[in-house]
């Protein structure tokens, strides 16, 4: 009798059921159904309720409250009542280069040209990933110039772990490290190319990352020796050039594509940043610099432009000072870009990650 009240109550659909429903399910990046992409895992059918998780490519998903609304739309048509979908992910490995360890995606900020907002881009891309819930690191690989103390606020020094390695800063919730928390501007000041490069290597090769989803590098400006060196001997599978409208940005953009090209890094696409200025009076945007010119390269390389970023006059305010700007901001065209950037390069990436291999847990092992 005891016995009986833990026995399984009797199923009202088979697995077949719920799957056949469930390949109903079309991943609008992937263009193929849910179940032959091998998303739905733990199905578990108990009398009128039915259990299962789908697991995604990536936790910064921008379809992932869309996808699961239609998995329970989907299974309750069998006539079940109860449907329980937990959304989870397993961001997947790069194959080819050398791996860090810990690491699962690399992606590489570039932007030919000085200025344009490089460094605004990749702290605040990484911040909106975060924000989707993925493990985001970020790598400020600038040597002469590192942004990332100022970004943050703060220039205290890393610490070395006993096995050599060192140990990122935390900031805001993603691993932090920048050639500032670790040399002082003499240091730099002499630093050449060959040694630079091995400096950096250090920094991503030998850098307690952790268990982290996407790993965003913030190369230093320009395109030329050093930073032909350091994307070659990195493992980085999406490279992202940043630009202005301006003519002499967007001519430097070109060589930040034909860079990644040499050393057979894909690019994802193109950012245009200080696109326009979306005035408070009149809502509508003034295009100080130009206009058209992220998109006219876009479509020379027939690449995406995955985001038009607003100008925003508050990124420099001292009150904000050592906050990024999508930390700050509550809402405004800023801070949906960037939520909109995230959940594209995560879905671009997940979208390629399609047939690579999970990693099994051992692999993040730091
Ligand atoms: N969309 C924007 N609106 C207003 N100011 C911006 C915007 N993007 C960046 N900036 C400002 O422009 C300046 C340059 O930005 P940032 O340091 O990010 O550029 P960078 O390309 O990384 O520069 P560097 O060549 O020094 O590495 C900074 O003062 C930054 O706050």
């Amino acid at each position: 009798m005891i016995f009986g009240r833990f026995r399984k109550k009797q199923a009202t659909v088979t697995e077949a059921q719920v799957l056949d429903a469930l390949k109903q399910v079309i991943d609008p990046d992937l263009h193929r159904d849910i179940v032959s992409l091998g998303f739905i895992k733990n199905l578990v059918i108990d009398g009128d309720t039915v259990a299962f998780d789908v697991e995604l490519t990536t936790p910064a998903c921008p379809v992932k409250e869309q996808l699961q609304k239609q998995c329970e739309e989907v299974v309750r048509a069998l006539g079940v009542t109860k449907v329980k979908v937990t959304m989870t992910a397993r961001v997947r490995n790069a194959p080819g280069r050398r791996q860090i360890p810990g690491v699962r995606n690399v992606i590489a900020v570039t932007s030919g040209k000085g200025g344009v907002g490089k460094s605004t881009v990749s702290i605040n891309l990484a911040l909106a990933l975060l924000r989707r819930g993925a493990r985001v690191a970020l790598l400020d690989c600038d040597i002469y110039g590192p942004s990332l103390p100022d970004l943050v606020g703060f220039t205290r020094p890393v610490r070395q772990l006993g096995d050599g390695s060192f140990k990122p800063h935390q900031v805001y919730g993603m691993n932090v490290m920048s050639m500032g928390f670790l040399l002082d501007g003499d240091q730099s000041a002499t630093m050449r190319g060959p040694m630079l490069h091995r400096f950096v290597q250090q920094f991503l090769f030998n850098v307690a990352w952790g268990d982290t989803d996407y790993l965003v590098l913030d190369l230093p400006p320009g395109t030329g020796d050093i930073q032909l060196s350091l994307t070659q001997n990195t493992p980085i599978n999406a490279g992202i050039v940043v630009t202005t409208p301006q003519k002499a940005a967007l001519l430097d953009a070109r060589k930040g594509v034909e860079m990644f090209a040499k050393v057979d890094v894909p690019v994802l696409g193109f950012i245009e940043n200080m696109s326009y200025y979306l005035c408070g009076k009149c809502d509508k945007e003034h295009h100080l610099f130009g206009s058209g010119g992220g998109q006219a390269l876009a479509d020379e390389y027939q690449l995406p432009l995955l985001a038009r970023l607003p100008l925003d006059p508050t990124i420099n305010d001292d009150a904000g000072e050592g906050v990024p700007v999508i930390l700050r901001q509550k809402e405004g065209p800023y801070l949906t870009a960037f939520g909109n950037l995230a959940g594209r390069v995560a879905a671009e990436l997940g979208k390629r990650s399609v047939g690579w291999a999970v990693p099994s847990p051992q692999a993040f092992e730091v």
